[in-house]
Order: C-alpha cells, then structure tokens, then sequence
C-alpha cells in the first residue's frame, strides 16, 4: 500500500519549533515523539491525495522533549515542540537533505535576529506586566485614593469655574462697575474652594500626591491670608478693585489646573491642557503676587486706623504694636514665596516637557 505524505511546513523560535501539517478535519490523530528524537505522526484526513491516512517522520536536528502540543482544526493540524536546549537551530532536521514534503511556514517564519528582538519584546512586557501588578498590589487603596483626588479636582474645577464665569459675564454687563462689588458676589465660594484647598497641603504629607509639602503650603497659607485676613476681615478693602485682579488671577489658573489634575487621575492627558496648565502661570503668578501686594499695601493704613489686631504694649511702649508691621514683613516674605514657588513651577514645567519629549523620541 502506498504510504501517503502530508505537506507539513514548519518555523522556529528559540525555545519551540511549529509545524503545521496541511491535512483538513483531520481524526486518529497519533502524534509522538520517540526516544531517537524522531516525530512520527499519523491521522485519517483530507489532504492533497484526498482523504487517506496520512503519515511522515521527522529525525530532529537537536534533542527536543517529548511532550507535544497539538490542535487539529478544519483545515489543518498545528503541532508545537519545546526544544531541550534554548537554541537557534540551522536547519529542522538531522539530515541535511531537506525532506520533499518540508517546506518553511512563512507566516510563523522569522530570522535569528527577528526571533531575538521578539523574544526580547516578550520579555519585556512581562517585566512591564509583573510591575504594573506589583505596584497594584503594593498599593490596593490606588482606586479610592484616585477617586478621592478626581472629586477633590472637580469640586475645585466646579467652584473656581463658577467664580470665573460670574467674574466674566459681570465684567461684559457692568464693565468697570463689576470690579467694586467682586467680593460681595463671589466670596462665598471663594472662601470654600480656599478651605478646600487646605487639603493640598495635607495630600502630600499622606502621600497622595507627588507635589512638594512647602510649594503646596507657600501657595495656600498666601492665599489664605489675602483672602481671610485682608479682605475678610476689613470691610473697608472688600469693595476696592484690587479684589477683582485678585480673584480673576487665582480663578484664571485653577480652571485649567484642576482639570488637568482630574485627567491626570484617570491616566489620561491633553496636550493643550498640560501646556496651559505649564505655561499660564509664567505671566500669572508674577501678576497675581503683585495685585496681593498692592492689597497688602493697601490695607496698612487701615489696620493702623482701626488698631484691629494690633498688639497692645506696656504702656511705656506708646499703647499698641499695628498689625501693619506684621504685613510689612509679611510683603517681604511674599516675594520671597514668590521666587521660591516659581522656581519650583520651572522645574516642573521643564521636568513635565522634558519626560514628554523623550517619550515622543
Ligand atoms: C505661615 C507663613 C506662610 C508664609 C507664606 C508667605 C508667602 C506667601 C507668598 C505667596 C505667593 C502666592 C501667590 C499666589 O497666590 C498667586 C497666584 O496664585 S496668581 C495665579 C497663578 N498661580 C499659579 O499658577 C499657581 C497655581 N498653583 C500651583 O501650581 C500649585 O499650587 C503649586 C503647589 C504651586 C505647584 O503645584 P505642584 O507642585 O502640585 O505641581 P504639579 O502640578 O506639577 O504636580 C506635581 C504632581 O502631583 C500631581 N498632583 C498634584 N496635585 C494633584 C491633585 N490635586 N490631584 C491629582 N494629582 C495631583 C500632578 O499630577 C503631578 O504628577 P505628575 O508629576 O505625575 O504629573
């Protein structure tokens, strides 16, 4: 009886070999590996004689195991050997001659180097893979620790809108007149997304956040001293024009800074965004730390008139320190959080765009 060939095709990694036998609804599959590293296979199917049984052997060119991996389907059956020793091999088989009914698999088939290069892709997914996993697992509160930061952004964002939105559309009805009434329509919520704020000073002491500890409190102990001490605490400053220069600086910044942060939260990135987030505060904090000043400067006069806060001394001392000494120290100190802070948004701003742009390259 005539012994039938299947056409069997077949490809290498550095581990594996693949064969592919070209035999459709294949059945009676016998399929082994003998102990002279030879693979002898057998199955009823339709091949290229029709259907038959169909049979070959292959002596491997290098020791390979012998358990098999295979999956017979409608059109054909895919065999997988593990190699004994990790090895690229030059040829399939020990004879040199290659065997008729032998032909490369070129939709598996790749070089050396290509095998290299996915092996080491391969590779490198699974370190990638088992440090995602062992950052998740080093950390099961990421998802409610980045939950609590997305709706703190968007509080900030609704609130800091609001204020900007009202500042904006008084500014076009009232034009110049807006300006004297800022406090008496926004303060309220003003004084809200401030307290929030408290809790960026707080966030990176528990490690929610990667942002300095004295950057956060410079930014929200100002703030919260123009906003409480000289505006809330003197009538008298809460009608004058500085309020809208400064309300409108600060609001202008946290609309795209908080947002930012609520993409950030969610892995996800704008690029205009992220630009704006880095770029407006170049022109914007030096804007903002001068309108406070001129707050500052403003309200001397009147805390040395109405003595509120003032230190009462002995006395022989003339009566009462005026809290407008503190200010005045204070006027220095600002500037001096006015460079340390924008030194830090530098170094922010060129960490942000350096990582970005050797990710592009
Ligand atoms: C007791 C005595 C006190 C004396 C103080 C006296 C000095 C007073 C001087 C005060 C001057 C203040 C003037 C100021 O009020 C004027 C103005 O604000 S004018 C308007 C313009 N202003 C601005 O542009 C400043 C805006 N503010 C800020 O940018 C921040 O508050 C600041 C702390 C200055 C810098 O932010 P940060 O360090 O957080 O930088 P990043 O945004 O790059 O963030 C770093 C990484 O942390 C992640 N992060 C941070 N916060 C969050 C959050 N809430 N949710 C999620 N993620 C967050 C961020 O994504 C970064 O991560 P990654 O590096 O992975 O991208």
């Amino acid at each position: 009886m005539q012994i039938l060939t299947p056409h069997v095709y077949w490809a290498q990694r550095h581990s594996e070999i693949f064969l592919r036998v070209d035999l459709s609804d294949a059945k009676d599959l016998d399929i082994s590996v003998q102990e002279n590293n030879t693979l002898q296979f057998k199955a009823q199917g339709h091949g290229a004689k029709g259907d038959n049984e169909y049979q070959f052997s292959l002596e491997f060119r290098e020791p390979v195991r012998t358990e098999i991996n295979h999956k017979s389907t409608q059109r054909q059956v895919d065999i997988k050997i593990r190699k004994q020793e990790e090895r690229w091999w030059d040829r399939l088989t020990l004879q040199e001659k290659k065997p008729l009914f032998l032909a490369p698999d070129f939709d598996r088939w790749l070089d050396e180097s290509d095998a290299e290069m996915e092996l080491q892709a391969k590779e490198e997914e699974k370190i990638n893979k088992i440090s995602v996993e062992s950052r998740v697992r080093k950390d099961p509160y990421l998802g409610l620790k980045r939950g609590y930061l997305f709706m703190y952004n968007l509080v900030q964002f609704l609130g800091f809108s609001w204020i900007f939105v009202n500042m904006t559309v008084r500014l076009f009805i009232l034009g110049q007149d807006s300006f004297y009434d800022t406090f008496h329509t926004t303060a309220d919520m003003m004084y809200f997304c401030q307290m929030m704020a408290v809790l960026e000073v707080i966030n990176p002491l528990l490690g929610l956040v990667k942002t300095g500890f004295f950057p956060a409190m410079i930014q929200v102990a100002g703030r919260n001293v123009i906003l409480f001490v000289i505006f809330g605490s003197l009538e008298e400053m809460q009608n004058k024009p500085v309020v809208f220069f400064v309300f409108y600086l600060w609001s202008t910044i946290e609309i795209f800074r908080y947002p930012f942060y609520m993409l950030a939260c969610i892995s996800t990135e704008w690029k205009l965004l992220t630009w704006l987030r880095y770029s407006l505060w170049i022109p914007l904090y030096p804007l903002g730390v001068l309108a406070e000043a001129v707050a500052v400067i403003q309200s001397l006069a009147i805390f040395d008139e109405t003595r509120l806060f003032s230190v009462p001394l002995p006395a022989l001392l003339g009566g009462s320190l005026s809290f407008s000494y503190t200010l005045q120290i204070y006027l220095v100190l600002m500037f001096l959080g006015l460079f340390i802070n924008f030194r830090h948004l530098y170094k922010q701003r060129r960490r942000r765009f350096r990582s970005r742009k050797r990710k592009v390259q």
